[in-house]
């Protein structure tokens, strides 16, 4: 059942009965999953959260839907009752969240306390149940609904053919070499449909198989194996994982230590880069005594792409009000990031609206969880799709690319479909 709840702060909240408790070793966390809906996960090498049900939830919507959504969970973290006896991240009061890349999409945002969480981190193991007001609590040795794996996908162009995308690329280099942006990100939508329903638990089981490295999310019904950190706040420390800069893998180890060895000298793909190292710098800059910004990228492998990758670090500091911002509220200051938006971010996020020509729903927004001291991890929803709440056997896929002035329309669309792997390999049969 889900709570009513406002999202303005004043307003009452759902009074929450939090337990934490340390178990054994619970095994493969996505094998606990009793259901494919209004589950979330968050697991990377093995270990993360697993959740399911709902105690409370908030939808938000425009320019503030995060800063709302924190402020609710501000006060709703204020009003529960909360027992933890393991004291890790991810313990104790936890919501899950996903939000637009854009400020106007209908899409807007959610954050959402599950009933029950499992989880773990080097070797510590715990549950979390969350009870409302009179609920009888959940366990978790409830039933089990029978997994389903996809069949028969077939794929449909969303908002644009290849070759209608290809002429928006060429469009965005034009507008670039005209002046009017440095950087623009293009994105393109790919509807697939299987014949069966689509099972949450099936998509992220797959990613977080072959994705190890990345992170195997499930929240809201925007599924993925996303590479990208925007932000995760652990105490005083902030940290970022910056990526762009992309190449395709080809399967041949040496072939790929060549192409690993020309990104990190790619000029194209240096100055993409540095537009997105910028412009997180600077966006984290107010909120933070000292960073560590590396001068030089490294490269990341993942097993579909390599992307010039810098990791930077920070400590926190406190705010004018003392204290110090939310893991989620770093992450609306944060967002958009030159990686999925562009240079300057007003002008390519204007450009965006424009030459896409489609809403991005919640792909290449925030996606992760909060937790009861405001720690948390946001990443960008990227590598992903938007399950569709009308029709359990379709998904929207979505992939984008940097276009600076050297881009080529034909290798970007080329790097879509590299970026599109993760969940057509999900998907099949
Ligand atoms: C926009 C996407 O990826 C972003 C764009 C990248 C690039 O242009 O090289 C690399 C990583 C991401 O920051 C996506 O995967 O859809």
């Amino acid at each position: 059942m889900s709570a009513p709840a406002p999202a303005v702060t004043g307003l009452p909240v759902p009074a929450l009965t939090v337990r934490t408790t340390a178990i054994s070793d619970p095994g493969d966390l996505l094998d606990l999953l009793p259901t494919s809906d209004g589950v979330a996960t968050w697991v990377r090498r093995g270990d993360g959260m697993v959740a399911w049900g709902e105690a409370a939830r908030t939808d938000t919507a425009g320019s503030a839907r995060m800063v709302d959504a924190d402020a609710w969970f501000t006060q709703l973290r204020r009003a529960a009752d909360v027992r933890d006896d393991v004291a890790v991240p991810g313990s104790g009061l936890v919501a899950f969240g996903a939000f637009a890349f854009d400020d106007g999409d209908p899409a807007g945002g959610s954050l959402v306390v599950p009933r029950i969480l499992v989880g773990r981190r080097a070797g510590v193991s715990w549950v979390t149940t969350i009870d409302p007001e009179g609920a009888a609590p959940l366990t978790l040795d409830g039933p089990r609904d029978a997994l389903t794996f996809p069949t028969d996908v077939t794929y449909a162009a969303g908002a644009a053919t290849p070759a209608e995308w290809k002429a928006k690329v060429a469009d965005a280099v034009a507008r670039i070499r005209a002046g009017e942006a440095a950087k623009i990100v293009l994105a393109r939508d790919v509807w697939a449909t299987s014949a069966t329903p689509l099972d949450t638990r099936a998509l992220v089981t797959r990613f977080a198989d072959a994705y190890p490295t990345t992170w195997a999310f499930a929240v809201d019904g925007l599924v993925g194996a996303t590479p990208e950190m925007l932000v995760r706040r652990e105490r005083r420390l902030v940290a970022s994982r910056v990526l762009a800069g992309t190449i395709r893998r080809t399967g041949d180890d040496e072939r790929d230590l060549a192409h690993a060895a020309a990104l990190a000298r790619s000029s194209k793909d240096l100055e993409e880069h540095e537009f997105a190292v910028e412009s997180l710098a600077r966006a984290l800059a107010p909120f933070v005594e000292s960073a560590n910004v590396p001068e030089v990228p490294s490269v990341l492998h993942l097993p579909n792409v390599m992307h010039l990758a810098t990791d930077v670090t920070a400590v926190l500091q406190r705010g004018p009000d003392g204290d110090r911002p939310s893991s989620l509220r770093l992450a609306a200051s944060l967002h958009p990031t030159a990686a999925v938006g562009g240079t300057p971010t007003l002008d390519a996020v204007r450009l965006v609206r424009e030459i896409e020509g489609m809403d991005r729903g919640r792909y290449a927004g925030p996606v992760g969880w909060i937790g009861s001291d405001g720690d948390g991890e946001w990443c960008i929803a990227l590598r992903c799709g938007a399950l569709d709440p009308d029709d359990p056997h379709r998904i929207r896929l979505f992939a984008g690319c940097g276009i600076v002035a050297a881009s080529d329309p034909g290798a970007e669309l080329d790097e879509t479909e590299a970026k599109l792997e993760p969940v057509r390999q999900a998907l099949l049969g």
